[in-house]
């Protein structure tokens, strides 16, 4: 084996320090150096641009320059156990750290302990941005919240939508069949609402179907579920009610409409509906039932609420 003179093994040494030192510079990630207490010791390209600040405004300086203040007693307490513990490698774990301009991002960091050459601990961190990442994700969730809430809810008037109305009525049955607790429905319609729409224009329309609701909802108990089961045609659950308070509440409710003047044209709109209490029928019984009753107090004149008669 030929032999290495001290000279050599010291450019040797001298050359692999360089080139570490070299790869470090060049890391596209942030990586950082801190002694036992904390300070910066060593700082790379990235990590400076990453925050930035130059190299000499964060050497010598404590690490928690970088972390907003109500996190800095916690991540200064596990910087030391991290130092004194016997762990050699830190988690990965999403930190959300403070920029010289005072931006907040969110970061990764991954730490290993690694010996400095007086023989004393170092901790060195290697920080990745996520903040767009964050963001994106935040912003996906609130787009999937939102098209939940689409799915359940009517986009006009805001109440729940045909849908996610009947799936409530059949949990109102079984609940109801389960119990023995009973339960009223009523579905109203506008009256001659097709006029109000050809005289006023269609976005007239929307807001009185907007100011029914509101107004309808108002006068309702909270735990009544109010539903647009399409066009101008809505349907109450009344959970615990019988027909008879089904029947006064709907009368409170049509008497509060046809007193309510709509819109900037202070218009008067009434409604007809139909009540029908549960009994042992089917979703689709209940709705044909209280249908029907409103389609009587149509014919009867409309601005009236009808009861349904029992299901033979
Ligand atoms: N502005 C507006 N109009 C709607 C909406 N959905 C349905 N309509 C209108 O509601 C009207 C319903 O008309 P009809 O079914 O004839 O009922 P009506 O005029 O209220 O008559 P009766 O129910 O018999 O008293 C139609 O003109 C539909 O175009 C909506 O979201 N916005």
């Amino acid at each position: 084996m030929k032999e290495v003179s001290p000279d050599q093994l010291y450019q040797l040494f001298n050359r692999s320090k360089r080139n570490t030192e070299n790869v470090i510079k060049a890391a596209p990630i942030g990586i950082c150096i801190t002694n036992p207490s904390g300070y910066f010791e060593m700082v790379n390209p990235a990590y400076c641009e990453f925050y930035g600040y130059r190299e000499e405004e964060i050497l010598g300086q404590h690490f928690t320059m970088v972390v907003p203040e109500a996190y800095r007693a916690r991540q200064s307490a596990l910087h030391d156990d991290f130092m004194q513990g016997s762990e050699s490698f830190e988690q990965r774990q999403e930190w959300d750290v403070l920029t010289k301009l005072g931006d907040v991002h969110t970061i990764i960091a991954e730490a290993a302990r690694i010996e400095g050459e007086d023989g004393q601990s170092r901790k060195v961190t290697f920080i990745i941005d996520i903040t767009q990442r964050k963001q994106l994700e935040v912003r996906l969730k609130q787009a999937n919240e939102r098209l939940d809430h689409l799915a359940h809810h009517d986009e006009l008037t805001e109440l729940y939508n045909r849908r996610a109305g009947l799936q409530r009525l059949d949990e109102e049955i079984k609940r109801c069949e389960r119990y023995g607790s009973t339960f009223s429905i009523a579905i109203y319609d506008l009256d001659d609402f097709k006029a109000i729409n050809d005289t006023y224009g269609h976005s007239t329309g929307d807001t009185v179907l907007q100011q029914t609701t509101a107004l309808v909802s108002k006068a309702l108990r909270d735990t009544d579920l109010h539903i647009r089961l399409g066009g101008e045609e809505f349907l109450i659950i009344m959970p615990g009610v019988n027909a008879e308070e089904a029947h006064l509440a709907m009368e409170r409710v049509r008497e509060a409409m046809a007193q309510n003047p709509f819109t900037e044209h202070q218009l008067t709109v009434t409604l007809s509906s139909g009540v029908a209490c549960y009994v042992e029928a089917s979703g689709t019984r209940l709705l044909d039932r209280a249908d029907k009753a409103m389609y009587q107090a149509k014919q009867a004149g409309r601005n009236r609420v009808v009861i349904a008669s029992s299901p033979m």
